[in-house]
């Protein structure tokens, strides 16, 4: 289908531009890359495989800043430790924005964080959400809902070992995350109106496909993938949902707010927006009621999936690698002794897990491209031109596989590496960046990090794990298909044996 669009697009806009293209104008001075051809660019390298693939192995030709074309947009790669520091450290501010992506249009303008530009309003949003949503002190008093959420998992899991049932891995997680997002934004995780998991997956579909009309905007009226009308149902429903959720809890429904956690983020916003409306400050007028809509489905959209898709490819890699989960289920039975389950308090003394998670997401960073990022002004970087509004894409997938920073034994899964060599997420040499670094890191990195920990030491501690219809854990298939957040081609199942009986 996309050959056919991306052919039938070559005829199109070729008859109507008569094939005049203006792209050889400042090349020589571009980074290096594979030569455009007229009107897609280098769209056509991109292929069948996941894009950070195709894009590791044409940076492996032309280096790690790369010059690409796609559609009328320009790009470039960055595939190294070096390259990216340049870009996210020495000259942040000029790389802080994030292009116009039609999407955004339908997701109430941009008006949250993930796809809004560099600015004043994404500064202010940005302040807000660090200081009055996920800051490690906000993050910390839903301690009590998150072990609830554990215990469940841990339950339903444990229901299913006694009659040897195969459990998908990533849905248990999933479940359990969804759980606790919901109930940490909304105060609670069902509603009988709506099903929050299926909007959910709904947004994670469209922002997952790669919108051609992104890269040809002249295609934006033919809608041709049909992803406008989809996002015009979409926002739709999502407003709906966010309106309801909000009025309710501004009319003060009594029996609702008994229910609910009184600190929810929702309640937060909402407090913050009444709080400032008799200031002038710009703070008060950056928290208006679309702001509140978006950094509330910025928080869906981003908190979710990342950390489910994580948890799945950090398990599946213990699974593979019977020697490293023998090791981190020792760590963890002499931290938390006898005790059912690890809590919060014990993961600061897990060192070997804090270990086994880096490298997991070394290995599978579930944002292999970061989000994108987009230059404000032209600038020069080790003698090449990088005009203003060029699509920067990083590609920390390659990174993690860089012998020059992991050495030949990158493609090992051995967390002790991280034994010999202090690098850490905000390290000051770029080497993981599974959250990115700069102005635009995740702002949820620690509620992320804590997420997973919990899931991952609690699914080790409590149950053995073996692979269905006599698979050898080297039977696993590591590889990851098309889609938002790096799914893993195959789900994981597994049938899990109670440890705790
Ligand atoms: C394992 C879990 C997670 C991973 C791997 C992850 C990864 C990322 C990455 C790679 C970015 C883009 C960085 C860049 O463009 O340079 C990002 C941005 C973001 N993440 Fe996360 N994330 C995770 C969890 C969360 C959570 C739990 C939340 C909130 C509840 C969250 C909210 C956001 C937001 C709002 C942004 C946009 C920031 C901005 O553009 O200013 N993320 N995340």
């Amino acid at each position: 289908m996309f050959s056919v669009i991306l052919s039938l697009l070559f005829i199109f806009t070729g008859i109507l531009f008569g094939w005049q293209y203006s792209i050889h104008v400042h090349r020589s001075k571009l980074p290096p890359g594979p030569k455009p051809l007229p009107i897609i660019g280098n769209l056509h390298l991109l292929g069948k495989q996941p894009t950070h693939r195709a894009l590791y192995k044409l940076s492996q030709t032309y280096g790690s800043i790369m010059s690409m074309r796609l559609g009328s947009v320009n790009a470039v790669v960055v595939s190294s430790p070096d390259a990216a520091k340049l870009f996210l450290g020495t000259h942040d501010a000029i790389f802080a924005s994030r292009p116009k992506l039609q999407v955004s249009k339908y997701l109430y303008h941009g008006k949250g964080l993930v796809l809004t530009e560099y600015g004043p309003h994404w500064r202010n949003v940005r302040k807000f959400c660090m200081i009055e949503l996920l800051s490690a002190a906000k993050v910390n008093r839903f301690a009590g809902m998150r072990r609830e959420e554990i215990g469940l998992m841990v339950e339903k899991v444990r229901v299913a070992s006694k009659v040897h049932e195969v459990v998908n891995l990533g849905e248990a997680a999933g479940d359990m995350i969804e759980g606790m997002t919901c109930r940490m934004l909304f105060g609670k995780k069902n509603d009988e109106r709506f099903v929050f998991k299926k909007i959910i997956n709904e947004i994670l579909g469209v922002l997952g496909v790669f919108n051609l009309a992104d890269y040809f905007p002249i295609l934006i009226p033919f809608d041709l993938q049909g992803l406008t009308r989809k996002l015009k149902s979409l926002s739709k429903d999502i407003d709906e949902m966010l309106e309801l959720l909000m009025k309710e809890k501004e009319e003060g429904n009594v029996s609702m707010l008994q229910r609910c956690d009184q600190t929810s983020f929702i309640d937060i916003l909402l407090s913050l927006r009444k709080e400032y409306s008799n200031t002038h400050d710009n703070l008060s007028a950056s928290i208006d009621r679309l702001t509140v809509k978006a950094v509330l489905l910025d928080m869906l959209a981003g908190g979710i999936d990342t950390s489910k898709s994580s948890i799945e490819w950090i398990l599946s890699a213990l699974i593979k690698h019977p020697r490293v989960m023998k090791r981190l289920r020792e760590e963890i039975k002499t931290v938390v002794g006898d005790k059912q389950m690890v809590e919060e308090t014990d993961l600061a003394k897990l060192s070997y897990l804090h270990m086994v998670i880096k490298e997991g997401l070394r290995l599978y960073p579930v944002g292999p491209l970061l989000v994108p990022h987009e230059s404000i002004e032209d600038i020069v970087i080790n003698g090449y031109n990088i005009p203003k509004k060029t699509l920067v894409l990083i590609n920390i997938w390659a990174i993690g596989r860089d012998p020059k920073v992991w050495s030949e034994n990158w493609p090992e899964f051995r967390p002790e590496r991280f034994l010999e060599r202090e690098i850490d997420f905000r390290g000051p040499e770029f080497q993981l960046m599974t959250f990115g670094i700069g102005r635009r890191e995740c702002p949820g990195m620690n509620l992320g990090l804590l997420n997973i920990g919990l899931a991952v030491s609690n699914l080790v501690h409590c149950f053995d794990w073996i692979l269905p219809n006599g698979m050898s854990p080297n039977d696993l298939d590591m590889n990851e298909k098309f889609g938002l957040n790096m799914p893993k081609i195959e789900p994981l199942l597994a049938i899990p044996t109670y440890r705790m009986a």
